[in-house]
């Protein structure tokens, strides 16, 4: 597989044989609880088959809409949150061949608004997109998410004053529940074309439906092989023990680490392209497993740049962390240094190499060294950056936290614990509904 893991640097020094041994059937055993969907949150497992069984109908459907959209767009707008663009920004960030802004190569460019509740920010994009042709695609399970209902409030409206109600129709994409919500209600009223988050799928394990496809489509990526990647990597893994499923492997060893004292974990890349990914996993990792007063925090650092910051203290600072390394194999693009002609430059001893070996020496000198300095390293090695690998790596990261949070005993497919702000920020807002916690609060002050 594309996707694999090296555990050289945790075993031995971090976790002994017998804990591997002794922790092994509880990983099974929460694996076969996962496949034979009778853990917790069962219900919401939809995500599991995805891959090997999609629905070639969606796929057409997708790739029709994101070429309509294509066409008539030189910006789509995604209006999300959480779930609902972490897996499409971790993707397009990915698979983006320009270092300098996510999309900006791409015929239409793909922004992302409602993922915050700054004026700022959306003012931002209202001015971009002033002279230019744009479409929105909003996308929220529940149809309720404040943030996105706000920046679909004010793009629709600048929207329709633009264009007409009408030609706005034919600019809006609705991608929500199958039937409940007033956004399905008005995607049906004006005809919007619209696409469904299944029951049965968990916002944060979304990303392979219509919610990170659709906007990887239309800045121009290949969504086949994406489910393609995707799809070998979960008909693989179905037959493999512990020993050869890379997944499980992860699950078990974090799980033994966090036994230990270790509660954190740190998920390092050496390339910016994985900037984003790391969100993505942040949002799928504290919200399946920081439940019942239990969990790993998921924290991510992107390198080099943070071990000129951050590199202090997970060397030096207290020891609760582990790491988890991010290694592509094949970057691609790959920069000589060549020969100075300032002989007094200090930068002799790199003539002739290029930066991909420079980079691979920076991450090797990183781990011995975190490594020395009691930091357990977990490496996940990728093959390349291309959407066949995109696909592995998002459902390698899924299956494991399926697992992992079953061996931790919580459910991970519940999310309890984002209602006390909510409810909270509702109230302090005056929210119909929420009179008696608005009074609560009020007393407060
Ligand atoms: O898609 P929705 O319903 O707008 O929710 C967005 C995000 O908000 C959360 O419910 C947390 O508040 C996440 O689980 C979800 O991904």
């Amino acid at each position: 597989m594309e996707v694999s893991i090296d555990l050289t640097h945790v075993m031995g020094k971090f976790i002994k044989d017998q804990e591997y041994q002794m922790i092994k059937s509880q990983v099974e055993d929460a694996s076969d609880m996962l496949r034979s969907r009778t853990g917790p949150g069962s219900e919401f497992l939809g995500w599991l088959d995805l891959p090997c069984d999609y629905d070639t109908e969606e796929l057409e459907k997708i790739k029709e809409v994101s070429e309509k959209i294509r066409r008539q767009s030189d910006v789509l707008i995604v209006i999300g949150i959480g779930g609902s663009y972490l897996g499409a920004k971790a993707g397009i960030d990915f698979l983006d061949n320009t270092p300098l802004q996510s999309g900006s190569n791409q015929e239409t460019e793909v922004l992302f608004a409602g993922t915050q509740l700054s004026s700022k920010h959306l003012q931002n994009i209202l001015d971009y997109i002033e002279d230019k042709n744009y479409s929105l695609n909003v996308i929220t399970k529940s149809g309720t998410t404040i943030e996105p209902s706000i920046a679909y409030h004010i793009l629709k409206s600048k929207l329709i004053e633009k264009y007409g109600e009408e030609e706005a129709a034919q600019r809006i994409i609705v991608t929500t529940d199958a039937e409940s919500g007033s956004l399905r209600q008005e995607a049906n009223e004006k005809s919007y074309d619209s696409f469904v988050i299944p029951d049965n799928i968990g916002g944060r394990f979304s990303v392979l439906t219509a919610v990170g496809l659709l906007p990887l489509a239309v800045a121009g990526y290949d969504i086949e092989m994406i489910i393609k990647g995707a799809s070998v990597y979960a008909y693989n893994s179905r037959a493999q023990g512990v020993k050869e499923n890379p997944s499980l492997k992860y699950a078990m060893s974090r799980n033994i680490l966090y036994r230990k004292g270790y509660h954190v974990e740190v998920l390092a890349n050496f390339d910016p392209r994985l900037k984003s990914f790391a969100e993505w996993w942040k949002q799928l990792y504290g919200e399946s497993e920081g439940k019942d007063g239990k969990g790993i925090f998921p924290a991510s650092v992107n390198y080099t740049t943070d071990l000129h910051s951050l590199g202090q203290y997970v060397q030096d600072g207290k020891r609760f962390l582990f790491e988890t390394m991010i290694q592509i194999k094949n970057p691609g693009l790959d920069l000589e240094i060549s020969e100075s002609d300032q002989p007094d430059e200090g930068l002799e001893y790199l003539e002739g190499k290029s930066l991909n070996e420079i980079n691979d020496k920076a991450m090797m000198g990183t781990l011995y060294a975190h490594v020395d300095g009691g930091v357990p390293v977990i490496v996940i090695q990728i093959d390349e950056v291309s959407e066949y690998v995109l696909g592995q790596l998002f459902f390698f990261f899924e299956l494991a936290v399926g697992v992992s949070g079953y061996i931790n005993a919580v459910n991970p497919f519940d999310q309890p614990g984002v209602e006390a702000y909510k409810e909270n920020m509702y109230a302090l807002l005056e929210k119909p509904g929420y009179e008696e916690k608005t009074r609560e609060l009020k007393e407060k002050n």
